[in-house]
């Protein structure tokens, strides 16, 4: 990993704090293992339910189907019944983006159910594509027989022993509905909810479904209904002689055989999708960087992000702060000084956080710079020190030495000056970017990208030209740009901002729009200047060994040192 990384940085955001940028929550719809207000029904297993009649379809032989989203094109199909389902499906909604696809969400969705219900944590990967319409049938049907099952389990790649474990691992959380069937499960007095039949006791992602299965006191309704026809879990289950099952029946088998199965489970893709490495948490990450004007200053925002023990604060001793060099004029690059600031917010919020990372006991702090800049001077890179204030060294963190580059300064996103106005779904948004006054640029226009959008329409994709409005007055060396943008179905908009100067593009990706006018901003911090040469540049030798030195002394405390000290100079005489 290098930053930056947008990709990677936008999928472990909400694979790791199981937020947007706006803080909604997709982690806290499910976790700790909850069930619905309205149905009662468990949300993880609708999530992880949905997550398998998508990949359902695959077929091995062809490569066609598998986690693509098709399966919102087809919830009107027998195989798909259930409200669950199309709660699953708006749940994940508001959480694609362009760089994160509503399949690559649904696979998110699995991997929070079942960590957030006590099962192993499946590894992610991401990268998935969107399918924009129905694909062929093919889901499995409790009616069918065991040599449907057993061939449709073999065409999406599949084993029969596999396919015992992977129905086994499914069936581990939910069970059966009486709305979707009720002659397994008789209807209750009011007929817009639900009455459940649970696949085992407990809400938990463990197996107490095997353990009851095996010890017969099981009361999955696919196993023990008198209507043998829809009992398909009892011919699954028991088809190699219960020999699989029983292999299941420790609990630490069980964990490690389904994080295998569910991780192959949402890896099945259409063969033209080429999914990316395992997305692993950064312990350290830096995200939320730009230029902007706020209260007419430019201004420049950073965030470093740590990792902290999930449910104790940080450390309050702790100095975070961040340094920086001037783009432009004599100190450019930092000749001579350099600047510094101290955070203008620090956030720590647990209880949003994503089941996989409160699951293995960590959390995140947030520290927000805000520092203003002047525009003659710019900025061209940043970097950040931790002194934890206990005795131990500082911790440079300067993106393996070279810094954090600022790539361009030329067009930068306004949204302190951007607007939206709310329509009956989605949103019309008026945004402004900021060109550099000294340049002339031959074009200037934004790209804006929405996937999180209503009755599952394709996502808006488009360009647009912005002009130059002379409403807004220039300020602190920049001119301002505007383009109105129609949303009417769209929920999370994200856009890039371009500028074209004697035949070169400079870009600004991936720029939110939940933040505009009206949006409270942090006061920036006040700036300090010192030498360059009495702090650690990146990219200078004194950065390197003093990182080098960093590590020796954290690997080895005090003790270990005075031992080897000794021993040292025993050697010596
Ligand atoms: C032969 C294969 C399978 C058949 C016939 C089957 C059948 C069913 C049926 C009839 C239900 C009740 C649905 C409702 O009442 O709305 C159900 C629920 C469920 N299935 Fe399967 N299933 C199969 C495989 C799987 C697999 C492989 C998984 C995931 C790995 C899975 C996960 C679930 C979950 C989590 C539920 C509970 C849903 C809830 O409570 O909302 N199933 N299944």
């Amino acid at each position: 990993y290098r930053w930056p990384s947008p990709q990677y940085d936008a999928v472990e955001a909400l694979l790791y704090e199981g937020s947007r940028a706006d803080r909604s929550s997709m982690a806290s719809l499910v976790h700790p293992c909850k069930l619905r207000p309205r149905t009662k029904a468990s949300i993880a297993a609708e999530w992880l339910r949905f997550a398998y009649h998508d990949v359902a379809t695959h077929n091995i032989s062809d490569g066609t189907g598998g986690l693509d989203g098709s399966l919102a094109y087809e919830l009107d199909r027998a195989e798909n019944v259930g409200d669950g389902m199309k709660d699953a499906l708006s749940d994940f909604r508001f959480y694609s983006h362009k760089y994160i696809s509503r399949s690559d969400v649904i696979a998110v969705g699995a991997t929070f159910a079942v960590a957030s219900c006590g099962g192993p944590i499946i590894p992610y990967r991401s990268g998935r594509i969107d399918a924009l319409g129905p694909g062929p049938s093919g889901v499995p049907q409790p009616h069918q027989d065991l040599p449907t099952h057993t061939d449709i389990f073999q065409r999406q790649g599949f084993n029969p022993s596999e396919m015992i474990t992977l129905v086994a691992c499914g069936h581990t959380l939910g069970g059966v509905r009486s709305l979707d069937f009720p002659t397994l499960v008789a209807p209750g007095s009011d007929p817009s909810i639900p009455n459940f039949k649970l696949f085992d006791s407990t809400p938990e992602f463990d197996n107490t479904m095997i353990v009851q299965y095996l010890n017969g006191s099981t009361k999955n309704p696919l196993v023990v209904d008198s209507n043998t026809t829809l009992t398909s879990d009892s011919r699954i289950f028991s088809s190699d002689g219960n020999q699989t099952m029983q292999s299941l029946a420790s609990s630490s088998a069980f964990s490690q055989t389904c994080a295998n199965l569910l991780e192959r489970m949402v890896n099945t893709v259409p063969q033209s999708v080429v999914l990316t490495e395992e997305v692993t948490l950064l312990p350290v990450k830096v995200l939320d960087v730009g230029l902007t004007i706020e209260h007419r200053i430019l201004v420049f925002k950073a965030t470093l992000r740590l990792t902290k023990q999930f449910g104790v604060a940080a450390n309050k001793q702790r100095l975070v702060k961040m340094f920086w060099c001037d783009r432009y004029g004599q100190d450019r690059d930092c000749g001579q000084t350099v600047k510094f600031a101290q955070p203008a917010a620090v956030n720590q919020d647990d209880h949003a956080v994503s089941p996989v990372t409160s699951r293995v006991g960590l959390s995140f702090v947030k520290y927000n710079f805000v520092v203003p800049v002047d525009p003659s001077l710019s900025l061209s890179k940043f970097w950040f020190q931790v002194d934890e204030k206990n005795g131990s060294e500082p911790i440079t963190y300067d993106n393996g030495g070279d810094g954090y580059s600022l790539e361009q300064d030329n067009i930068i996103f306004v949204p302190s000056l951007s607007g939206s106005s709310l329509l009956q779904d989605g949103n019309n948004y008026t945004l402004i970017a900021a060109v550099r006054a000294s340049l002339a640029p031959a074009r200037v226009f934004v790209s804006v990208f929405d996937n999180a959008m209503s009755d599952n329409l394709p996502p808006l994709n488009t360009t647009l030209d912005m002009a130059l409005d002379s409403s807004l007055v220039p300020t602190d060396g920049y001119t301002f740009y505007s383009a109105v943008v129609e949303d009417p179905s769209g929920h999370q908009l994200t856009a890039d901002f371009h500028c074209e100067v004697d035949g070169v593009t400079y870009t600004e990706d991936f720029q939110p729009t939940f933040f505009l006018q009206n949006s409270p901003t942090s006061s920036p911090s006040d700036v300090g200047v010192i030498s360059s040469n009495s702090t650690i540049t990146p990219g200078s030798s004194k950065s390197s060994s003093t990182t080098i030195r960093h590590r020796l002394l954290r690997s080895l405390d005090l003790w270990t040192w005075t031992f080897v000290s000794y021993i040292l100079i025993y050697v010596l005489l």
